[in-house]
């Protein structure tokens, strides 16, 4: 079953097009990765589909209803977000406590575990937090409320490298024991490349990449070799990016059937491309193409 459904969604801010025709479908029950640059849209589209803003256009279901004003959907919803903010006499246990009301699914001996070992001091003031302490708030509820579907807005701006690994693990397990419909949008792609089932790329508003992360394991290559042998590889076919040092040649492609067999004919070296160099490779040519009237970005990497 799909959990999220949106059909040419969009949000306009006047003239910026936050959100521009979003057509998505997000499976029950998966780790989805929301990636894009800055100002991509990935905020926008969960501000959408936790009903805090109104869409401009187009539909969006989620656990098959619409979630605007929707009390029944939004109670199986958690969104942690950074910009987060709670009143100035707040600690964290007050925010805990809150959330154990609000989420039917909480399990608060989770949440007492997870508040030990993210060390976060829960009877200090929060505005008194550091932000890594502040950041742990969030990872918390996210987890401890269970969610059916969980949204996590870069949830961890100020976690040390230890406290994201901690997370990451802890999402992993409990995910396994409590499937649930996860949102995670993050810059850190290489960090959370292997938990993402599934993966979507917006830039500029526009959908640019929308695929199982296991069938982008041979969506794209890096081929290398002499300069000569790459160039006449590359006849015909369109590299996301190139470079060229002395007589060796480097080239990142989207791959069709048979290139990589191709290359390696044509006595080139054949490498994979992670997902954390494939956004950077289709993002810069993204943003590097002249504009079109009429252009589709997503037109020829959003079925990769
Ligand atoms: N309330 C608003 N008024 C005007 N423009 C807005 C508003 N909210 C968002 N935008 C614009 O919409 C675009 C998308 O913003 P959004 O916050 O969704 O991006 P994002 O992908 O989450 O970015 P980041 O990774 O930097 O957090 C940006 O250009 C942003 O400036």
């Amino acid at each position: 079953m799909s959990a999220i459904v949106t059909t040419d969604l969009a949000k306009h801010y006047d003239d910026v097009r936050a959100l521009d025709g979003v057509s998505v479908t997000l499976a029950e029950h998966r780790i989805h990765g929301l990636l894009g640059r800055n100002g991509a849209g990935k905020t926008t589209l969960m501000q959408l589909l936790t009903g805090q803003v109104f869409a401009t256009a187009g539909e969006m279901r989620v656990l098959g209803q619409s979630p605007v004003e929707n009390a029944e959907v939004l109670s199986q919803t958690a969104f942690i977000q950074e910009s987060q903010r709670y009143p100035d006499t707040f600690r964290a246990v007050d925010v805990l406590r809150i959330a154990a009301g609000a989420y039917p699914h909480w399990d608060q001996a989770y949440a007492d575990t997870l508040v030990a070992q993210f060390q976060l001091p829960e009877r200090r003031m929060i505005k008194k937090l550091s932000r890594g302490q502040f950041s742990a708030i969030g990872i918390v509820i996210g987890l401890a409320s269970r969610a059916p579907i969980t949204f996590f807005d870069e949830p961890y701006l100020g976690l040390d490298a230890v406290a994201r690994r901690m997370f990451y693990d802890r999402l992993l397990a409990d995910f396994s024991e409590h499937p649930r419909t996860v949102v995670l949008s993050t810059h850190h792609i290489d960090e959370v490349a292997n938990l993402l089932e599934h993966v979507v790329i917006l830039d500029q508003g526009r959908v640019l990449l929308d695929a199982d992360t296991d069938e982008l394991h041979d969506a794209a290559i890096t081929v290398s070799g002499r300069a000569a042998d790459v160039d006449a590889f590359l006849a015909g076919r369109e590299a996301l990016d190139r470079t060229r040092l002395g007589g060796l040649a480097t080239a990142t492609l989207t791959t069709r059937d048979g290139d990589e067999r191709a290359a390696r004919e044509a006595g080139l070296d054949v490498a994979p491309v992670s997902l954390q160099e494939l956004f950077v490779h289709l993002t810069t040519a993204s943003a590097t193409a002249p504009a079109t009237a009429g252009a589709d970005p997503a037109t020829d990497v959003a079925t990769v």
